[in-house]
C-alpha cells in the first residue's frame, strides 16, 4: 500500500531520481523491472513493486520496453498493484520516523539497548543515511547506503538493497571496528502489504518455539500453521523461510543470519500514526536477531542479516 503522494512522485519519475517526500530525501526508481522508493532517513525501503513476468515466463526473459514502466507481458501480480510493502499515509513529522516499508532496527531490536534506555528499535532508523553507490542494470538496481554519522562506538552498519522483477533482497551488514566484543540485536522490520490482516496465514513456523511478548515473553510452541485473527507480538525461533498467504497472493520471505522471526500486528490497538481504514492492510514479518539469538561480534568480524521477498511461484 503506497500513499497517494508517493504514488504521484513515482508516476512522475522516469528511471531514477531523488525527491523530497514528507520532509525526507527519497530515492525513486521507476524502470522496466519495477518500482522502488528508499528514504535516506533510516535507509528505509518505502515501496517495492516488481513488474513480474506472467506465470510460465522466466524473469530473465522479460520483453523489456524502451520506456520506463511495465513491459508488455510484465505486470504486477493481481492483488499487488499497490506494491508489496505498506506505508502509513500519515507519517510522524521529523525527527520522528516513518511507519512502514522496511525499517532498519539497529544496533538493537525493540528495547534491548545496552542500558535499556535507548529508543525503541535502535538509532539507525531515525538517522540520516547517505547514498554510497547505485548499480543500475536492465534487470534491476543495487543501492548501497551508510549512515552519515557514527551510530555506535564500535559497530558500523551498511545496507545493500537489490531490487528486480524477481525479488527484493536487503542486506544489513555490521562491521566491528573496535577492540572489545559487542552484543548486537537487529531487525529488518518488514511491513508487508496484505488484503486484510485477518485473512493472513503464515506457513513455515509450525512446531517452532516462540516467545509471546503479549504474555510477558512466555514460551510456547506453534501448533500447526499460524492464522492471524487478533493481536500478535511473537518472536519465533526459526531460520527457515515462510510463506505469507493473504488470500490474494503467496509471498515467500527468506532470510540469512537470523534465528528469530518476529510476527507483529497490534490489531485494534493501532498506533497514532496509522489511520483505522488502513490499519488492517499490513502484517509485520521480520528477519531479526533478538534476545533469542543475539550476535556476539568480535573485533574485525562482520555480521550479515538479510531478507528476500519473492513471489512464491518465482522462488527457487
Ligand atoms: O517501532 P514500530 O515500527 O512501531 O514497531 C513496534 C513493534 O515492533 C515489533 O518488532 C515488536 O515486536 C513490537 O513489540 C513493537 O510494538
Amino acid at each position: 500500500m503506497i500513499p497517494d503522494s508517493l504514488r504521484q512522485l513515482l508516476d512522475a519519475t522516469q528511471g531514477q531520481r531523488e525527491a523530497e517526500w514528507q520532509e525526507r530525501r527519497v530515492l525513486l526508481f521507476n524502470a522496466d523491472w519495477g518500482e522502488l522508493a528508499v528514504s535516506l532517513q533510516g535507509a528505509q525501503i518505502l515501496h517495492y513493486l516488481p513488474f513480474a513476468p506472467e506465470p510460465g515466463r522466466a524473469a530473465g526473459d522479460l520483453p523489456f520496453a524502451p520506456e520506463a514502466g511495465p513491459a508488455a507481458g510484465a505486470q504486477p501480480a493481481p492483488g499487488t498493484e499497490d506494491g508489496w510493502l505498506w506505508v502509513t499515509p500519515t507519517p510522524q513529522a521529523l525527527p520522528g520516523t516513518i511507519r512502514g516499508g522496511i525499517p532498519v532496527c539497529w544496533p538493537w531490536f525493540a528495547d534491548e539497548s545496552p542500558d535499556g534506555r535507548g529508543p525503541m528499535h535502535g538509532t539507525a532508523r531515525q538517522a540520516e543515511w547517505r547514498l554510497d553507490g547505485i548499480d543500475e542494470e536492465e534487470e534491476g538496481v543495487e543501492v548501497h547506503l551508510s549512515p552519515t554519522t557514527r551510530l555506535d562506538e564500535q559497530l558500523a552498519p551498511r545496507v545493500m538493497i537489490h531490487a528486480s522483477a524477481r525479488r527484493l533482497h536487503v542486506e544489513l551488514i555490521t562491521e566491528h571496528l573496535g577492540e572489545t566484543p559487542v552484543k548486537l540485536t537487529a531487525a529488518l522490520h518488514s511491513y508487508l502489504s496484505v488484503a486484510h490482516t485477518h485473512q493472513c496465514r503464515i506457513e513455515g513456523l509450525a512446531g517452532a518455539r516462540y516467545l509471546d511478548k503479549r504474555q510477558d515473553f512466555s514460551e510456547a510452541h506453534q501448533q500447526g500453521e499460524l492464522g492471524v485473527r487478533g493481536p500478535l507480538d511473537r518472536i519465533y525461533e526459526s531460520n527457515r523461510p515462510v510463506v505469507l498467504d493473504d488470500g490474494a497472493r503467496r509471498l515467500q520471505i527468506a532470510k540469512q543470519g537470523s534465528d528469530s522471526t518476529v510476527v507483529w500486528h497490534p490489531d485494534a490497538d493501532l498506533p497514532d500514526d496509522t489511520p483505522t481504514d488502513v490499519g488492517y492492510r499490513f502484517l509485520c514479518i521480520e528477519a531479526a536477531c533478538t534476545r533469542i539469538d543475539p550476535v556476539w561480534l568480535v573485533p574485525g568480524a562482520q555480521h550479515l542479516l538479510a531478507t528476500t521477498l519473492t513471489r512464491e511461484d518465482l522462488a527457487q
